[in-house]
């Protein structure tokens, strides 16, 4: 395979550094452009891997094609680009939020084979959680090699185009709710008088391995819950005033935040 990323920022290259990490390419297989030809030299000499001289260029070298750009600048690339892509027959990838697989097929051509994923932040620490959906023309080994890729960088949720917004919020965007999170908790701990750089990562911590609870315990979260709040102790009063500013409620409304833009970022 040889892989191109038109777009090389946050994600593109967690993503790539992810693989390399793995070694699931060779750096000589991978294969970046940005907004710019200076820009695009520099990232590609830090991450060690090719730089192409323009997104066509990268489409003719490239038989998959990650497309890693805002989900605004996504449209005008494909485009542009969408004889190139038809006539290389490349298995293009998709991860702009917002972007459905139908207006993918629209900015490129019906011909064009498709691969919706949805990662999260998570990949550049081998740690994402991806939702991955094909179009018609993707073969089940094409979706099973996208998956095997992202599944390199964590794991891979094959799901039905209709559930992506949920996914976005519930894995896509919640990294960003989860350090709002931790850095909350941080803060409680330097008001109370710890260190800033120990409180966070106390409060890292704590989280990191509350969350391995859950994966690992037969109990739910509820459960969970119940067996850290000791009668009359100090976790009920902690839970009864977080619940009395709607602290469930509240997350439950941020997540559905990020589903509403979603949508409105579809058009
Ligand atoms: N940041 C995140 O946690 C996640 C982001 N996404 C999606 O990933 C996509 C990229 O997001 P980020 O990496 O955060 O954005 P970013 O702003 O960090 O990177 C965008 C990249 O696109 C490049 N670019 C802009 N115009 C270009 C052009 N004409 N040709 C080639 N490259 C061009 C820029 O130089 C930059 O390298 C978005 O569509 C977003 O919805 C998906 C999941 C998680
Ligand atoms: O904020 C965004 O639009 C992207 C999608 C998921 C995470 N970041």
């Amino acid at each position: 395979m040889k892989l191109g990323f038109i777009g090389a920022g946050n994600m593109a290259t967690a993503i790539i550094k992810g693989l390399l990490a793995k070694n699931f390419l060779p750096a000589t297989d991978i294969y970046i452009t940005t907004s710019s030809s200076e820009h695009t030299e520099t990232v590609a000499k830090n991450l060690g891997i090719q730089s192409a001289h323009s997104n066509a260029d990268l489409i003719e070298i490239a038989d998959t094609v990650i497309i890693a750009v805002k989900p605004h600048i996504a449209p005008i690339i494909l485009n542009e680009q969408r004889e190139l892509l038809t006539k290389r027959k490349s298995v293009l990838i998709s991860i702009a939020s917002g972007l459905t697989l139908e207006n993918l097929a629209e900015l490129t051509s019906s011909e064009q084979k498709i691969v919706k994923v949805m990662p999260n932040m998570n990949v550049s620490i081998g740690q994402s959680v991806s939702a991955i959906c094909g179009n018609q023309l993707i073969t089940k080994e094409e979706l099973d090699l996208v998956a095997a890729l992202f599944n390199v960088v964590g794991s891979t949720y094959e799901i039905a185009e209709k559930d992506f917004r949920n996914f976005t919020a519930l894995a896509g965007c919640s990294p960003a709710f989860t350090y709002l999170y931790i850095d909350a908790m941080s803060r409680a701990g330097v008001k109370n008088g710890l260190p800033k750089a120990m409180a966070t990562k106390i409060a890292a911590e704590a989280v990191k391995g509350s969350a391995q609870m859950v994966l690992d315990s037969e109990d739910t979260p509820w459960d969970l819950i119940d067996k850290v709040c000791s009668p009359g102790g100090t976790t009920i009063a902690g839970l009864v005033a977080l619940e009395e500013e709607h602290f469930m409620a509240t997350v439950i409304k941020g997540l559905e935040a990020t589903i509403k833009r979603d949508q409105e970022l579809e058009g």
